[in-house]
């Protein structure tokens, strides 16, 4: 669990960030076009890509029976005869699913049942999810609920007017509660890129959410029309870096909403690898939230 580090980052200097637009196109081009990882076998990349999946269902219409079938699929991502053909050690799982509140214990008591030997991580969205516009008390109430019903991960989603208006201050006092409300659990904050207005706000919203004690930043809820692109997911990895060079601290990133093909996804990767390096592609520090990638990653599985 990431301790908030308020004493080690100062503030202020967040006032002089201006990120060009344009630079972190190139930028983005140079990385794809100068792809370091394309020479590795391109299986490896796809297997990697369903181990940070974080498998989400955040539909209003989810009942206990589909949370039951997610982490069925979860557990078991990659059929019998595909799984034969690939001769693994070990079987893959999906890092996490990603549920609502009202649904994690249906899936703790689905993986409970399931008696794995390898952990599948319960994540639940809470504070208001998607917009985050209540009251802070019941956003924190959120939080402490999922966890007491058994989620090990908390995806919180911030109040974006609070960045739109520069409220720093407000905005990392109510994630360092969201922090404590979280106890064990880990705390992943939904950033909501899409509805930050800019690169700038994006950056110091990372920085803020990770001063203020975020396990990992997320980019979006998947609700809004500008989810996870690379050019914002650039952003958030040089907000990880500079962190990370600022306090050792190691931060996560989690891309959601409109990861749908392989080559979306091996993109993501490749723009970790090449950011933030190797050490980044583990579940530890890289997932995934997607409701509908892992079916196309599994089809293009290739066997002999
Ligand atoms: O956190 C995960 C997102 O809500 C999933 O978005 P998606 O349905 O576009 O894959």
């Amino acid at each position: 669990m990431v301790q908030p580090t308020s004493k080690v980052l100062d503030k202020e200097s967040l006032k002089n960030v201006h990120i060009n637009k344009s630079n972190v196109d190139a930028q983005i081009k140079y990385i794809l076009d100068n792809n370091r990882v394309s020479s590795i076998n391109s299986n490896n990349w796809v297997l990697k890509a369903i181990s940070v999946i974080d498998l989400t269902t955040l539909a209003g219409d989810d009942t206990r029976s589909n949370v039951f079938r997610l982490c069925t699929k979860a557990a078991n991502p990659i059929p019998p005869n595909i799984l034969e053909k690939l001769a693994l050690k070990e079987n893959i799982r999906t890092a996490a699913v990603c549920v609502y509140p009202n649904r994690v214990k249906d899936a703790y008591e689905a993986i409970k049942l399931m008696n794995l030997t390898k952990e599948i991580n319960i994540a639940s969205v809470a504070t208001g999810f998607p917009s985050g516009l209540y009251p802070l008390e019941t956003r924190l109430q959120e939080i402490k609920f999922a966890v007491n019903n058994g989620a090990t991960e908390i995806d919180v989603v911030l109040d974006r007017s609070l960045v739109l208006t520069g409220q720093w201050d407000a905005l990392f006092n109510e994630v360092q509660q969201m922090r404590k409300a979280c106890g064990d659990s880990h705390l992943k904050v939904i950033l909501g890129v899409g509805e930050l207005g800019s690169y700038d706000n994006i950056y110091k919203a990372s920085m803020i959410s990770m001063m203020a004690g975020a396990d990992f930043i997320k980019t979006s809820t998947g609700k809004e029309a500008v989810n996870a692109t690379l050019p914002i997911g650039l952003v958030m990895c040089r907000a990880i870096r500079k962190y990370y060079q600022m306090t050792g601290v190691r931060i996560g990133l989690k891309p959601a909403g409109g990861i749908k093909t392989t080559k979306d996804a091996i993109n993501w990767l490749v723009l970790v690898y090449t950011e933030l390096g190797p050490e980044w592609l583990t579940p530890k520090l890289f997932r995934i939230g997607a409701s509908s990638l892992l079916d196309e990653l599994v089809e293009n599985i290739s066997i002999a």
